[in-house]
């Protein structure tokens, strides 16, 4: 089984405008809203190829009803920890007109002591049942920055692939603990190597010391332009598809769930490398967040090709 872990988890709210104006009155469209979270995206995709998932994370007060009401209603399994605080909600709003989508993430609850040892107590019990676990998004407040390493730690001892993907300090740490797999998109990798991306070559240098350091799948997410995957026998290149976008918010989650769940079938990595990016683009051209058919992926992965660009 894969399992997901939302330690910030949302109720994802997305206002589409025919203009947004900063400093104006701005009338609202549509709108559409349902749990979300970086980890539970990923669940949904999983759950949409077929793929056996289960939820977990943090949440507390009105908004955490409402996320698990969501959820239910979206038939996905979940084990949340109820805390004390209230799950926060996360905007985003897409503007007709540009096409850009601006997004206001609140940054949500704090987490108390004893919530977060209760949660290492759910991750070593979820060890015994999940071969893959996805640990996504920013960090609560109230949990140190080393709080994800600390759980890799613990998963890696009993032999369950630990994929990370957050930013910052969180991500840094993270990487010091050596998970399975990481996939961060061209502003986290800046922060890793402290400048801006350039050129390929500093991808190539950057995930080619990421790999050294024992992380399996080394993923750079690079939006429209694709993907780079580093792992051990080479670096490998998907160019997304030309597609009409309209909301590319979760088109990570989508990617990493693409990701996980073809590795978990037992898939080649040039094979779940494909279906990452396909996961990742079909996301960017639906409305809604982390809604993704099968069919969809599995017709746009007849677009998508992979070159090696080095062997290693
Ligand atoms: N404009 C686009 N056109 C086609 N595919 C896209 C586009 N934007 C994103 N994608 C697809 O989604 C994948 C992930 O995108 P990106 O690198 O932007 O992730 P991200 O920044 O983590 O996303 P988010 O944080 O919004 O979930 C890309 O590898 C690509 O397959
Ligand atoms: O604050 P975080 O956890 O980094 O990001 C939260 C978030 O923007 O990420 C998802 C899209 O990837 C949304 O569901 C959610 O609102």
């Amino acid at each position: 089984m894969i399992t997901t872990v939302t330690l910030n988890a949302a109720i994802d709210q997305v206002y589409e405008m025919n203009s947004f104006v900063m400093g104006q009155t701005n009338r609202v469209m549509q709108k559409f809203q349902q749990g979300g979270g970086k980890g539970i995206n990923v669940a949904r995709v999983i759950k949409a190829l077929d793929g056996d998932v289960l939820i977990g994370g943090f949440i507390g007060g009105l908004n955490g009803e409402k996320i698990k009401a969501s959820l239910q209603e979206q038939r996905l399994p979940t084990s949340f920890i109820q805390i004390e605080g209230e799950s926060r909600i996360c905007l985003t709003v897409t503007d007709y007109q540009t096409k850009e989508m601006t997004e206001l993430l609140e940054e949500g609850p704090t987490i108390q002591p004893h919530e977060w040892k209760k949660m290492l107590r759910w991750v070593e019990v979820q060890a015994e049942s999940s071969e893959y676990l996805v640990l996504s998004g920013s960090l609560p407040k109230g949990l140190p920055p080393n709080a994800y390493a600390t759980i890799i730690h613990l998963l890696k001892q009993k032999g369950v692939r630990v994929t990370l993907d957050t930013s910052g300090e969180a991500l840094k740490q993270g990487i010091e603990a050596i998970p399975f797999a990481i996939k961060p998109n061209e502003d986290e990798i800046s922060q890793l190597i402290g400048k801006p991306v350039e050129k390929q070559e500093d991808l190539i240098q950057a995930g080619e010391k990421l790999r050294d350091l024992g992380i399996e799948h080394v993923c750079f997410s690079l939006g429209e332009k694709g993907a780079l995957f580093i792992n051990s026998t080479g670096i490998y290149q998907v160019n997304a598809p030309k597609i009409n976008v309209v909301n590319t918010v979760g088109s990570g989650d989508a990617f990493l769930a693409g990701l996980i769940y073809k590795l978990s079938q037992g898939a080649s990595d040039e094979e779940a490398y494909r279906w990452a990016v396909a996961c990742g683009s079909v996301n960017a051209g639906e409305k809604e967040i982390a809604k993704v058919q099968k069919e969809s992926v599995e017709s746009l992965l007849k677009e998508l090709q992979i070159t090696n660009v080095k062997v290693r």
